[in-house]
Protein backbone atom coordinates (compact mmCIF):
# COMPACT_ATOMS: atom_id res chain seq x y z
CA UNK A 1 0.00 0.00 0.00
CA UNK A 2 2.77 2.48 0.93
CA UNK A 3 6.29 2.30 0.89
CA UNK A 4 7.01 2.26 3.78
CA UNK A 5 4.61 -0.86 4.52
CA UNK A 6 6.30 -2.66 1.78
CA UNK A 7 8.71 -5.54 1.72
CA UNK A 8 9.94 -5.02 -1.22
CA UNK A 9 12.27 -2.02 -2.54
CA UNK A 10 10.47 0.52 -4.79
CA UNK A 11 12.05 2.00 -7.79
CA UNK A 12 10.71 3.64 -10.47
CA UNK A 13 9.38 2.40 -13.23
CA UNK A 14 9.47 4.06 -17.21
CA UNK A 15 6.01 4.92 -18.15
CA UNK A 16 4.11 3.88 -20.80
CA UNK A 17 4.66 7.03 -23.48
CA UNK A 18 0.60 7.11 -23.92
CA UNK A 19 0.49 8.50 -20.63
CA UNK A 20 0.64 11.81 -19.52
CA UNK A 21 3.81 13.50 -18.63
CA UNK A 22 3.55 14.06 -14.95
CA UNK A 23 1.88 10.58 -14.32
CA UNK A 24 5.42 9.27 -12.34
CA UNK A 25 4.48 5.88 -11.50
CA UNK A 26 6.24 4.17 -8.42
CA UNK A 27 6.00 0.81 -8.85
CA UNK A 28 8.08 -2.31 -6.41
CA UNK A 29 10.06 -4.26 -8.88
CA UNK A 30 9.19 -7.59 -8.70
CA UNK A 31 11.11 -10.93 -9.58
CA UNK A 32 9.63 -13.34 -11.80
CA UNK A 33 6.80 -15.38 -10.13
CA UNK A 34 3.97 -17.78 -11.27
CA UNK A 35 0.71 -16.71 -10.26
CA UNK A 36 -1.71 -19.70 -10.86
CA UNK A 37 -6.07 -18.11 -11.19
CA UNK A 38 -7.96 -21.26 -10.37
CA UNK A 39 -11.40 -20.09 -12.14
CA UNK A 40 -9.65 -18.77 -15.03
CA UNK A 41 -12.39 -18.83 -17.14
CA UNK A 42 -15.02 -17.11 -14.59
CA UNK A 43 -16.42 -13.68 -14.86
CA UNK A 44 -13.70 -12.04 -12.55
CA UNK A 45 -10.87 -13.15 -14.10
CA UNK A 46 -12.11 -11.87 -17.58
CA UNK A 47 -13.57 -8.40 -16.55
CA UNK A 48 -11.24 -8.00 -13.64
CA UNK A 49 -7.88 -10.07 -13.01
CA UNK A 50 -6.82 -10.91 -16.58
CA UNK A 51 -7.28 -6.63 -17.22
CA UNK A 52 -5.56 -5.70 -13.92
CA UNK A 53 -2.20 -8.11 -14.65
CA UNK A 54 -1.98 -6.17 -18.23
CA UNK A 55 -1.63 -2.85 -16.80
CA UNK A 56 1.08 -3.97 -14.36
CA UNK A 57 2.81 -5.50 -17.09
CA UNK A 58 2.72 -2.77 -18.77
CA UNK A 59 4.16 -0.69 -16.25
CA UNK A 60 7.17 -3.31 -15.83
CA UNK A 61 6.15 -5.43 -13.08
CA UNK A 62 5.69 -8.69 -14.64
CA UNK A 63 9.01 -9.48 -15.48
CA UNK A 64 10.27 -11.95 -17.99
CA UNK A 65 9.84 -15.59 -16.98
CA UNK A 66 6.98 -14.54 -15.29
CA UNK A 67 3.55 -16.90 -15.48
CA UNK A 68 -0.17 -16.36 -15.13
CA UNK A 69 -1.25 -20.13 -14.97
CA UNK A 70 -5.28 -20.13 -15.76
CA UNK A 71 -6.93 -23.34 -14.22
CA UNK A 72 -10.81 -24.39 -14.71
CA UNK A 73 -12.30 -27.48 -15.72
CA UNK A 74 -13.20 -26.23 -19.43
CA UNK A 75 -11.33 -28.25 -21.58
CA UNK A 76 -9.22 -25.37 -23.60
CA UNK A 77 -5.60 -25.93 -24.80
CA UNK A 78 -2.94 -22.85 -23.21
CA UNK A 79 -3.65 -20.85 -27.38
CA UNK A 80 -7.50 -21.49 -27.08
CA UNK A 81 -7.35 -19.77 -23.51
CA UNK A 82 -5.06 -17.00 -24.68
CA UNK A 83 -7.96 -16.28 -27.23
CA UNK A 84 -10.34 -15.58 -24.22
CA UNK A 85 -8.40 -13.16 -22.47
CA UNK A 86 -7.46 -11.19 -25.70
CA UNK A 87 -10.96 -10.66 -26.21
CA UNK A 88 -11.65 -9.90 -22.60
CA UNK A 89 -8.36 -7.57 -22.39
CA UNK A 90 -10.32 -5.64 -25.66
CA UNK A 91 -13.37 -5.50 -23.69
CA UNK A 92 -12.73 -4.89 -20.40
CA UNK A 93 -9.17 -2.51 -20.91
CA UNK A 94 -10.39 1.02 -20.69
CA UNK A 95 -9.74 2.07 -24.53
CA UNK A 96 -7.04 5.23 -23.00
CA UNK A 97 -5.01 2.09 -21.76
CA UNK A 98 -5.11 -0.40 -24.29
CA UNK A 99 -2.89 -1.12 -26.97
CA UNK A 100 -3.39 -4.36 -29.09
CA UNK A 101 0.61 -5.24 -29.68
CA UNK A 102 0.94 -4.88 -25.72
CA UNK A 103 -2.12 -7.09 -24.82
CA UNK A 104 -0.09 -9.90 -27.50
CA UNK A 105 3.07 -9.23 -25.48
CA UNK A 106 0.86 -10.19 -22.30
CA UNK A 107 -1.04 -13.04 -23.27
CA UNK A 108 2.48 -14.58 -24.15
CA UNK A 109 3.04 -15.34 -20.41
CA UNK A 110 -0.50 -16.83 -19.74
CA UNK A 111 -0.70 -20.61 -19.70
CA UNK A 112 -3.75 -22.65 -19.27
CA UNK A 113 -4.05 -26.28 -16.84
CA UNK A 114 -7.64 -27.41 -17.74
CA UNK A 115 -7.92 -29.66 -14.32
CA UNK A 116 -11.02 -29.37 -11.45
CA UNK A 117 -8.64 -28.30 -8.58
CA UNK A 118 -10.78 -29.95 -6.04
CA UNK A 119 -10.43 -33.30 -6.91
CA UNK A 120 -6.94 -34.53 -5.71
CA UNK A 121 -7.32 -37.28 -8.10
CA UNK A 122 -7.96 -35.55 -10.68
CA UNK A 123 -4.86 -35.34 -13.36
CA UNK A 124 -2.20 -32.12 -12.40
CA UNK A 125 0.34 -32.91 -14.35
CA UNK A 126 -0.11 -29.99 -16.75
CA UNK A 127 0.15 -27.61 -14.07
CA UNK A 128 2.78 -29.60 -12.07
CA UNK A 129 5.29 -29.68 -14.78
CA UNK A 130 4.43 -25.28 -15.43
CA UNK A 131 5.36 -24.89 -12.09
CA UNK A 132 7.82 -27.67 -11.36
CA UNK A 133 11.77 -26.11 -10.43
CA UNK A 134 10.07 -22.84 -9.51
CA UNK A 135 10.13 -23.68 -5.60
CA UNK A 136 12.23 -20.36 -4.83
CA UNK A 137 10.20 -17.92 -6.80
CA UNK A 138 6.85 -15.68 -5.10
CA UNK A 139 3.96 -18.35 -5.73
CA UNK A 140 0.47 -17.13 -5.77
CA UNK A 141 -2.93 -19.28 -5.97
CA UNK A 142 -5.72 -16.94 -6.61
CA UNK A 143 -8.93 -18.80 -5.84
CA UNK A 144 -11.60 -17.21 -8.09
CA UNK A 145 -14.30 -20.47 -7.80
CA UNK A 146 -17.19 -20.60 -5.16
CA UNK A 147 -16.24 -20.79 -1.40
CA UNK A 148 -17.53 -24.39 -1.07
CA UNK A 149 -14.28 -25.40 -3.00
CA UNK A 150 -11.86 -23.44 -1.23
CA UNK A 151 -11.26 -25.84 1.20
CA UNK A 152 -10.76 -28.74 -0.86
CA UNK A 153 -8.70 -26.75 -3.26
CA UNK A 154 -6.15 -25.79 -0.58
CA UNK A 155 -6.24 -29.70 0.01
CA UNK A 156 -5.16 -30.32 -3.53
CA UNK A 157 -2.63 -28.23 -3.67
CA UNK A 158 -1.02 -29.51 -0.33
CA UNK A 159 -1.63 -32.81 -1.42
CA UNK A 160 0.26 -32.07 -4.79
CA UNK A 161 3.36 -30.62 -2.68
CA UNK A 162 3.05 -27.56 -4.71
CA UNK A 163 2.86 -25.15 -1.28
CA UNK A 164 6.24 -23.73 -0.61
CA UNK A 165 7.04 -21.06 2.18
CA UNK A 166 6.88 -18.61 -0.95
CA UNK A 167 3.58 -19.70 -1.67
CA UNK A 168 0.52 -17.84 -0.91
CA UNK A 169 -3.43 -18.39 -1.69
CA UNK A 170 -5.52 -15.53 -2.15
CA UNK A 171 -8.99 -16.26 -1.26
CA UNK A 172 -12.04 -14.27 -2.84
CA UNK A 173 -15.18 -12.89 -1.02
CA UNK A 174 -17.70 -14.43 0.14
CA UNK A 175 -15.74 -15.96 2.90
CA UNK A 176 -18.61 -18.20 4.02
CA UNK A 177 -22.42 -17.51 4.71
CA UNK A 178 -22.40 -17.27 8.33
CA UNK A 179 -19.44 -17.14 10.72
CA UNK A 180 -19.82 -20.92 11.00
CA UNK A 181 -18.84 -21.41 7.24
CA UNK A 182 -16.36 -18.58 7.48
CA UNK A 183 -15.16 -20.48 10.30
CA UNK A 184 -15.31 -23.59 8.36
CA UNK A 185 -13.49 -22.21 5.68
CA UNK A 186 -10.92 -20.41 7.54
CA UNK A 187 -9.68 -23.37 9.75
CA UNK A 188 -10.11 -25.80 6.68
CA UNK A 189 -7.44 -24.06 4.46
CA UNK A 190 -5.54 -23.06 8.06
CA UNK A 191 -4.45 -26.74 7.74
CA UNK A 192 -2.23 -25.80 4.76
CA UNK A 193 -1.44 -22.36 4.96
CA UNK A 194 -0.51 -20.14 8.03
CA UNK A 195 -2.36 -17.12 8.37
CA UNK A 196 0.76 -15.02 6.85
CA UNK A 197 -0.09 -16.73 3.55
CA UNK A 198 -3.80 -16.85 3.58
CA UNK A 199 -4.44 -13.17 1.92
CA UNK A 200 -8.37 -12.45 2.03
CA UNK A 201 -9.15 -10.00 -0.55
CA UNK A 202 -11.70 -6.78 -0.74
CA UNK A 203 -11.31 -5.30 -3.49
CA UNK A 204 -12.50 -2.06 -1.91
CA UNK A 205 -9.35 -1.98 -0.09
CA UNK A 206 -7.60 -1.89 -3.19
CA UNK A 207 -9.29 1.44 -4.37
CA UNK A 208 -6.74 4.54 -3.85
CA UNK A 209 -9.80 6.66 -2.58
CA UNK A 210 -10.76 4.07 0.06
CA UNK A 211 -6.72 4.17 1.25
CA UNK A 212 -6.78 8.01 0.92
CA UNK A 213 -9.07 8.28 3.80
CA UNK A 214 -6.08 7.27 6.07
CA UNK A 215 -4.11 10.24 4.60
CA UNK A 216 -6.81 12.95 4.55
CA UNK A 217 -7.15 11.82 8.74
CA UNK A 218 -3.79 11.20 10.04
CA UNK A 219 -1.68 13.24 7.51
CA UNK A 220 -3.47 16.24 7.79
CA UNK A 221 -3.90 17.17 11.87
CA UNK A 222 -6.59 19.87 10.94
CA UNK A 223 -9.02 16.96 9.82
CA UNK A 224 -8.15 14.40 12.39
CA UNK A 225 -8.63 16.75 15.19
CA UNK A 226 -11.97 17.25 14.38
CA UNK A 227 -12.73 13.92 13.63
CA UNK A 228 -14.59 12.49 16.73
CA UNK A 229 -18.21 13.28 18.03
CA UNK A 230 -17.27 17.19 19.38
CA UNK A 231 -17.27 18.17 15.04
CA UNK A 232 -19.18 15.60 13.40
CA UNK A 233 -22.64 15.01 13.16
CA UNK A 234 -23.21 12.32 11.45
CA UNK A 235 -21.33 9.41 8.86
CA UNK A 236 -22.80 8.25 5.83
CA UNK A 237 -21.55 5.70 3.30
CA UNK A 238 -22.78 4.75 0.38
CA UNK A 239 -22.04 2.46 -2.54
CA UNK A 240 -24.85 2.52 -5.37
CA UNK A 241 -24.73 0.75 -8.44
CA UNK A 242 -27.19 1.42 -11.10
CA UNK A 243 -26.25 -2.35 -12.76
CA UNK A 244 -28.58 -5.26 -11.47
CA UNK A 245 -27.64 -8.76 -10.92
CA UNK A 246 -26.63 -9.63 -14.08
CA UNK A 247 -25.73 -13.23 -15.17
CA UNK A 248 -24.62 -13.54 -11.41
CA UNK A 249 -28.12 -14.06 -10.06
CA UNK A 250 -27.72 -17.54 -9.01
CA UNK A 251 -24.70 -16.29 -6.44
CA UNK A 252 -26.48 -13.20 -5.51
CA UNK A 253 -29.69 -14.57 -4.53
CA UNK A 254 -27.84 -16.87 -1.94
CA UNK A 255 -26.40 -13.74 -0.70
CA UNK A 256 -28.29 -10.48 -0.62
CA UNK A 257 -26.67 -7.30 -0.45
CA UNK A 258 -25.94 -7.92 3.11
CA UNK A 259 -23.66 -10.75 2.75
CA UNK A 260 -22.74 -9.27 -0.50
CA UNK A 261 -21.19 -5.62 -0.27
CA UNK A 262 -22.17 -4.68 3.33
CA UNK A 263 -20.48 -7.63 5.47
CA UNK A 264 -17.44 -7.10 3.41
CA UNK A 265 -16.50 -3.81 1.35
CA UNK A 266 -18.75 -1.24 3.96
CA UNK A 267 -18.07 -2.44 6.86
CA UNK A 268 -14.34 -2.07 5.56
CA UNK A 269 -14.53 1.34 4.57
CA UNK A 270 -16.65 2.08 8.01
CA UNK A 271 -13.18 0.53 10.29
CA UNK A 272 -10.90 2.98 8.10
CA UNK A 273 -13.12 6.18 8.90
CA UNK A 274 -13.90 5.43 12.36
CA UNK A 275 -10.41 3.65 13.46
CA UNK A 276 -8.27 5.35 16.05
CA UNK A 277 -5.09 6.39 14.52
CA UNK A 278 -2.66 2.84 13.99
CA UNK A 279 1.08 3.01 15.53
CA UNK A 280 2.39 2.25 12.10
CA UNK A 281 0.95 1.40 8.40
CA UNK A 282 2.28 -2.11 8.98
CA UNK A 283 -0.54 -4.72 8.48
CA UNK A 284 -0.79 -5.86 11.98
CA UNK A 285 -1.25 -2.12 13.36
CA UNK A 286 -3.68 -1.32 11.00
CA UNK A 287 -5.45 -4.45 11.30
CA UNK A 288 -5.54 -4.16 15.07
CA UNK A 289 -7.12 -0.65 15.01
CA UNK A 290 -9.91 -1.98 12.18
CA UNK A 291 -10.59 -4.89 14.20
CA UNK A 292 -11.82 -2.58 17.16
CA UNK A 293 -14.17 -0.55 15.13
CA UNK A 294 -15.74 -4.24 14.14
CA UNK A 295 -16.07 -5.04 17.57
CA UNK A 296 -17.49 -1.71 18.76
CA UNK A 297 -20.35 -2.11 16.93
CA UNK A 298 -23.52 -1.10 18.41
CA UNK A 299 -25.24 -4.78 18.51
CA UNK A 300 -28.61 -5.42 16.22
CA UNK A 301 -30.98 -7.23 18.60
CA UNK A 302 -34.19 -7.88 17.03
CA UNK A 303 -35.93 -4.78 18.27
CA UNK A 304 -32.46 -2.75 16.61
CA UNK A 305 -32.83 -4.56 13.21
CA UNK A 306 -36.42 -3.81 13.10
CA UNK A 307 -35.69 -0.25 13.52
CA UNK A 308 -32.33 0.16 11.78
CA UNK A 309 -32.52 -1.62 8.95
CA UNK A 310 -34.20 -1.43 5.59
CA UNK A 311 -34.40 -3.59 3.31
CA UNK A 312 -35.96 -4.03 -0.52
CA UNK A 313 -35.81 -5.20 -3.87
CA UNK A 314 -35.80 -3.76 -7.24
CA UNK A 315 -38.80 -3.90 -9.60
CA UNK A 316 -38.94 -2.42 -13.27
CA UNK A 317 -38.20 0.75 -14.02
CA UNK A 318 -35.52 3.27 -15.98
CA UNK A 319 -32.29 3.55 -15.89
CA UNK A 320 -30.13 6.11 -17.98
CA UNK A 321 -33.75 6.27 -20.21
CA UNK A 322 -33.78 2.83 -20.61
CA UNK A 323 -36.38 0.24 -19.32
CA UNK A 324 -34.84 -2.44 -17.08
CA UNK A 325 -36.17 -5.12 -15.52
CA UNK A 326 -36.88 -5.85 -11.94
CA UNK A 327 -34.93 -8.37 -10.07
CA UNK A 328 -37.58 -11.39 -10.46
CA UNK A 329 -37.43 -11.71 -13.89
CA UNK A 330 -33.53 -10.70 -13.94
CA UNK A 331 -33.28 -13.91 -11.69
CA UNK A 332 -35.81 -15.86 -13.72
CA UNK A 333 -37.69 -16.98 -10.02
CA UNK A 334 -41.26 -15.14 -8.70
CA UNK A 335 -40.90 -16.11 -5.08
CA UNK A 336 -37.06 -14.75 -4.31
CA UNK A 337 -37.04 -12.39 -0.77
CA UNK A 338 -33.39 -11.50 -1.51
CA UNK A 339 -32.76 -7.83 -0.52
CA UNK A 340 -31.20 -6.27 -3.60
CA UNK A 341 -31.26 -2.71 -1.14
CA UNK A 342 -30.24 -2.23 2.30
CA UNK A 343 -30.10 0.77 4.44
CA UNK A 344 -28.87 0.45 7.94
CA UNK A 345 -27.98 2.96 10.87
CA UNK A 346 -25.58 2.13 13.67
CA UNK A 347 -23.29 3.17 15.68
CA UNK A 348 -19.95 3.08 17.01
CA UNK A 349 -19.37 2.25 20.63
CA UNK A 350 -15.77 4.27 21.26
CA UNK A 351 -15.45 7.57 23.07
CA UNK A 352 -14.39 9.50 19.61
CA UNK A 353 -17.90 8.32 18.21
CA UNK A 354 -20.63 8.43 21.49
CA UNK A 355 -23.57 9.45 19.75
CA UNK A 356 -22.47 9.60 16.37
CA UNK A 357 -25.22 7.58 13.83
CA UNK A 358 -23.35 6.13 10.88
CA UNK A 359 -25.63 4.89 8.38
CA UNK A 360 -24.80 2.34 5.16
CA UNK A 361 -26.30 2.11 2.41
CA UNK A 362 -26.44 -0.08 -0.99
CA UNK A 363 -28.11 -1.02 -3.55
CA UNK A 364 -28.21 -2.99 -7.12
CA UNK A 365 -30.31 -0.48 -9.79
CA UNK A 366 -30.19 2.55 -8.55
CA UNK A 367 -30.16 5.98 -9.90
CA UNK A 368 -26.42 6.35 -10.04
CA UNK A 369 -23.58 4.18 -9.88
CA UNK A 370 -21.69 6.60 -6.73
CA UNK A 371 -19.75 5.19 -3.68
CA UNK A 372 -19.33 8.05 -1.45
CA UNK A 373 -18.60 9.03 2.26
CA UNK A 374 -20.01 11.69 3.68
CA UNK A 375 -19.22 13.14 7.02
CA UNK A 376 -21.63 15.98 8.14
CA UNK A 377 -20.25 18.04 10.78
CA UNK A 378 -22.35 20.04 13.73
CA UNK A 379 -24.04 23.12 13.24
CA UNK A 380 -22.84 26.09 15.07
CA UNK A 381 -24.34 26.44 18.26
CA UNK A 382 -24.48 29.93 18.53
CA UNK A 383 -27.22 31.57 16.23
CA UNK A 384 -25.63 35.01 15.20
CA UNK A 385 -26.38 33.86 11.61
CA UNK A 386 -30.33 33.80 11.15
CA UNK A 387 -30.26 31.82 7.77
CA UNK A 388 -27.51 28.96 8.08
CA UNK A 389 -27.66 26.79 5.35
CA UNK A 390 -27.45 22.87 5.59
CA UNK A 391 -24.25 22.34 8.38
CA UNK A 392 -20.82 21.80 6.49
CA UNK A 393 -19.89 18.86 5.02
CA UNK A 394 -17.04 16.58 3.30
CA UNK A 395 -17.71 14.54 1.06
CA UNK A 396 -14.77 11.36 -0.28
CA UNK A 397 -15.87 10.48 -3.57
CA UNK A 398 -14.56 7.03 -3.68
CA UNK A 399 -15.76 6.44 -7.55
CA UNK A 400 -16.76 7.60 -10.14
CA UNK A 401 -15.63 11.46 -10.68
CA UNK A 402 -12.90 10.61 -7.55
CA UNK A 403 -11.83 13.26 -5.39
CA UNK A 404 -12.83 15.28 -2.01
CA UNK A 405 -15.15 18.50 -1.60
CA UNK A 406 -15.54 20.53 1.97
CA UNK A 407 -18.93 22.62 2.03
CA UNK A 408 -18.91 25.09 4.05
CA UNK A 409 -21.07 28.67 4.80
CA UNK A 410 -19.61 31.29 3.12
CA UNK A 411 -20.92 34.92 3.15
CA UNK A 412 -23.09 35.75 0.20
CA UNK A 413 -21.67 38.09 -2.16
CA UNK A 414 -25.00 39.09 -3.71
CA UNK A 415 -26.22 40.68 -0.81
CA UNK A 416 -25.72 43.35 0.91
CA UNK A 417 -27.36 42.25 3.95
CA UNK A 418 -24.93 39.58 6.09
CA UNK A 419 -26.69 36.19 4.17
CA UNK A 420 -25.40 32.88 4.12
CA UNK A 421 -24.44 30.78 1.16
CA UNK A 422 -22.95 26.57 1.06
CA UNK A 423 -19.67 27.28 -1.07
CA UNK A 424 -17.94 24.06 -1.80
CA UNK A 425 -14.04 23.31 -2.06
CA UNK A 426 -13.77 20.63 -5.11
CA UNK A 427 -10.67 18.54 -5.83
CA UNK A 428 -10.94 16.41 -8.44
CA UNK A 429 -8.12 13.83 -8.27
CA UNK A 430 -7.40 12.94 -11.94
CA UNK A 431 -7.30 16.65 -12.55
CA UNK A 432 -4.98 17.20 -9.61
CA UNK A 433 -2.68 14.48 -9.73
CA UNK A 434 -2.93 14.10 -13.85
CA UNK A 435 -2.96 10.19 -13.57
CA UNK A 436 -4.63 7.21 -14.83
CA UNK A 437 -6.94 5.86 -11.38
CA UNK A 438 -6.02 2.34 -11.61
CA UNK A 439 -8.33 -0.63 -10.69
CA UNK A 440 -8.52 -1.72 -7.15
CA UNK A 441 -7.14 -5.35 -8.25
CA UNK A 442 -4.17 -4.43 -10.10
CA UNK A 443 -2.68 -2.76 -6.41
CA UNK A 444 -3.83 -6.33 -4.82
CA UNK A 445 -2.30 -8.63 -7.12
CA UNK A 446 1.21 -7.27 -6.81
CA UNK A 447 0.46 -7.01 -2.83
CA UNK A 448 -0.03 -10.83 -3.15
CA UNK A 449 2.78 -11.31 -5.24
CA UNK A 450 5.23 -9.37 -2.98
CA UNK A 451 3.44 -11.08 0.08
CA UNK A 452 2.35 -7.71 1.42
CA UNK A 453 -0.92 -8.05 3.47
CA UNK A 454 -1.63 -4.68 4.42
CA UNK A 455 -4.60 -4.62 2.41
CA UNK A 456 -5.97 -8.16 2.88
CA UNK A 457 -7.93 -9.27 5.75
CA UNK A 458 -7.13 -10.71 8.76
CA UNK A 459 -9.10 -13.89 10.05
CA UNK A 460 -10.10 -12.35 13.71
CA UNK A 461 -11.97 -9.20 11.24
CA UNK A 462 -13.98 -11.84 9.36
CA UNK A 463 -15.24 -12.91 12.20
CA UNK A 464 -16.13 -9.81 14.04
CA UNK A 465 -17.94 -8.73 10.84
CA UNK A 466 -20.07 -11.68 11.02
CA UNK A 467 -20.36 -11.55 14.65
CA UNK A 468 -22.21 -8.11 13.62
CA UNK A 469 -24.13 -9.35 10.39
CA UNK A 470 -25.43 -12.60 11.80
CA UNK A 471 -27.91 -11.17 14.35
CA UNK A 472 -29.39 -8.85 11.42
CA UNK A 473 -29.92 -12.05 9.45
CA UNK A 474 -31.42 -13.46 12.34
CA UNK A 475 -33.74 -10.41 12.93
CA UNK A 476 -35.12 -10.31 9.30
CA UNK A 477 -36.05 -13.77 9.95
CA UNK A 478 -38.35 -12.35 13.06
CA UNK A 479 -39.20 -9.28 11.57
CA UNK A 480 -42.88 -8.65 10.69
CA UNK A 481 -42.20 -6.33 8.19
CA UNK A 482 -42.70 -7.23 4.28
CA UNK A 483 -39.80 -6.70 2.16
CA UNK A 484 -39.97 -3.50 0.44
CA UNK A 485 -39.96 -3.19 -3.34
CA UNK A 486 -38.19 -0.31 -5.04
CA UNK A 487 -38.54 1.23 -8.80
CA UNK A 488 -35.36 0.68 -10.21
CA UNK A 489 -33.66 3.91 -11.35
CA UNK A 490 -34.42 5.58 -7.95
CA UNK A 491 -32.54 5.57 -4.63
CA UNK A 492 -34.37 2.97 -2.81
CA UNK A 493 -37.80 2.84 -0.36
CA UNK A 494 -38.92 5.85 1.02
CA UNK A 495 -38.56 3.96 4.44
CA UNK A 496 -34.59 4.57 3.56
CA UNK A 497 -35.04 8.28 3.99
CA UNK A 498 -37.12 8.13 7.14
CA UNK A 499 -34.31 6.69 8.82
CA UNK A 500 -32.32 9.48 8.66
CA UNK A 501 -35.58 11.26 8.79
CA UNK A 502 -35.84 10.46 12.23
CA UNK A 503 -32.60 11.78 13.66
CA UNK A 504 -33.22 15.38 11.11
CA UNK A 505 -30.94 13.84 8.35
CA UNK A 506 -31.09 13.20 4.68
CA UNK A 507 -29.20 11.26 2.37
CA UNK A 508 -26.82 13.17 0.03
CA UNK A 509 -28.48 12.07 -3.27
CA UNK A 510 -26.72 15.27 -5.31
CA UNK A 511 -23.49 13.10 -6.49
N1 LIG B 1 -17.55 -11.70 -10.56
C1 LIG B 1 -17.34 -10.72 -9.69
O1 LIG B 1 -17.49 -9.53 -9.97
C2 LIG B 1 -16.91 -11.05 -8.30
C3 LIG B 1 -16.70 -12.35 -7.90
N2 LIG B 1 -16.27 -12.61 -6.62
C4 LIG B 1 -16.04 -13.99 -6.18
O2 LIG B 1 -15.08 -14.61 -7.03
C5 LIG B 1 -15.37 -15.98 -7.22
C6 LIG B 1 -15.56 -16.25 -8.71
O3 LIG B 1 -16.62 -15.48 -9.18
P1 LIG B 1 -17.03 -15.43 -10.72
O4 LIG B 1 -15.83 -15.30 -11.58
O5 LIG B 1 -18.09 -14.42 -10.83
O6 LIG B 1 -17.66 -16.88 -10.92
P2 LIG B 1 -17.95 -17.67 -12.28
O7 LIG B 1 -19.04 -18.62 -11.99
O8 LIG B 1 -18.07 -16.75 -13.43
O9 LIG B 1 -16.59 -18.48 -12.50
C7 LIG B 1 -16.25 -19.61 -11.73
C8 LIG B 1 -14.98 -20.21 -12.31
O10 LIG B 1 -14.57 -21.32 -11.54
C9 LIG B 1 -14.27 -22.41 -12.43
N3 LIG B 1 -14.44 -23.63 -11.65
C10 LIG B 1 -15.56 -24.07 -11.04
N4 LIG B 1 -15.32 -25.23 -10.39
C11 LIG B 1 -14.00 -25.50 -10.58
C12 LIG B 1 -13.15 -26.54 -10.16
N5 LIG B 1 -13.60 -27.55 -9.41
N6 LIG B 1 -11.85 -26.52 -10.53
C13 LIG B 1 -11.38 -25.50 -11.30
N7 LIG B 1 -12.15 -24.49 -11.73
C14 LIG B 1 -13.44 -24.48 -11.37
C15 LIG B 1 -15.22 -22.21 -13.59
O11 LIG B 1 -14.78 -22.77 -14.79
P3 LIG B 1 -15.12 -24.26 -15.26
O12 LIG B 1 -16.61 -24.39 -15.23
O13 LIG B 1 -14.52 -24.32 -16.63
O14 LIG B 1 -14.43 -25.17 -14.30
C16 LIG B 1 -15.09 -20.69 -13.73
O15 LIG B 1 -13.89 -20.40 -14.39
C17 LIG B 1 -16.63 -16.25 -6.38
O16 LIG B 1 -16.24 -16.67 -5.11
C18 LIG B 1 -17.28 -14.88 -6.30
O17 LIG B 1 -18.10 -14.74 -5.17
C19 LIG B 1 -16.01 -11.61 -5.73
C20 LIG B 1 -16.19 -10.29 -6.08
C21 LIG B 1 -16.69 -9.90 -7.37
O1 LIG C 1 -17.84 -7.44 -4.54
C1 LIG C 1 -18.70 -6.92 -5.21
O2 LIG C 1 -18.52 -5.66 -5.64
C2 LIG C 1 -19.21 -5.17 -6.78
C3 LIG C 1 -19.10 -3.65 -6.73
O3 LIG C 1 -17.76 -3.29 -6.84
P1 LIG C 1 -17.37 -1.83 -7.36
O4 LIG C 1 -15.88 -1.83 -7.28
O5 LIG C 1 -17.89 -1.70 -8.76
O6 LIG C 1 -18.01 -0.85 -6.46
C4 LIG C 1 -20.66 -5.61 -6.80
O7 LIG C 1 -21.23 -5.28 -8.06
C5 LIG C 1 -20.74 -7.10 -6.61
O8 LIG C 1 -22.10 -7.49 -6.51
C6 LIG C 1 -20.02 -7.53 -5.37
O9 LIG C 1 -19.93 -8.95 -5.33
Amino acid sequence: MVASARNGQPSEIDQPTDEPRNAQAVMTQTDPFDFVIVGATGDLTMRKLLPAFYQRFRLGQAPEGTQIIGVARSKLSSEEYRERGAKALKEFVPSDSYDAAQAEAFMELVQYASLDAADKDADWSTLKSLLDGHEDRPRVFYIATAPNLYVSTAAAFADKELISPHTRIVLEKPIGVDLASAEEINTGVGKYFSEEQIFRIDHYLGKTTVQNVLALRFANPMLERSWNSGTILSVQITAAETVGVGARGPYYDTSGALRDMVQNHLLQVLSLVAMEPPASLTAADLRDEKLKVLRALKPMSPEVVAKDTVRAQYVAGEIGGEAVDGYLTDLGDDKSTTETFLAIRTEVRTPRWFGVPFYLRTGKRLAEKATEIVITFRPQPWPIFQDAPQPGRLVLRVQPHEGVSLTLSSKDPSKDEFRLREATLDVSYPEQFHTRYPDSYEELLMDAVQGDPVLFIRRDEVQASWRWVEPILAGWKEDARALETYKAGTWGPDSSKDLLARDGSKWLEDF
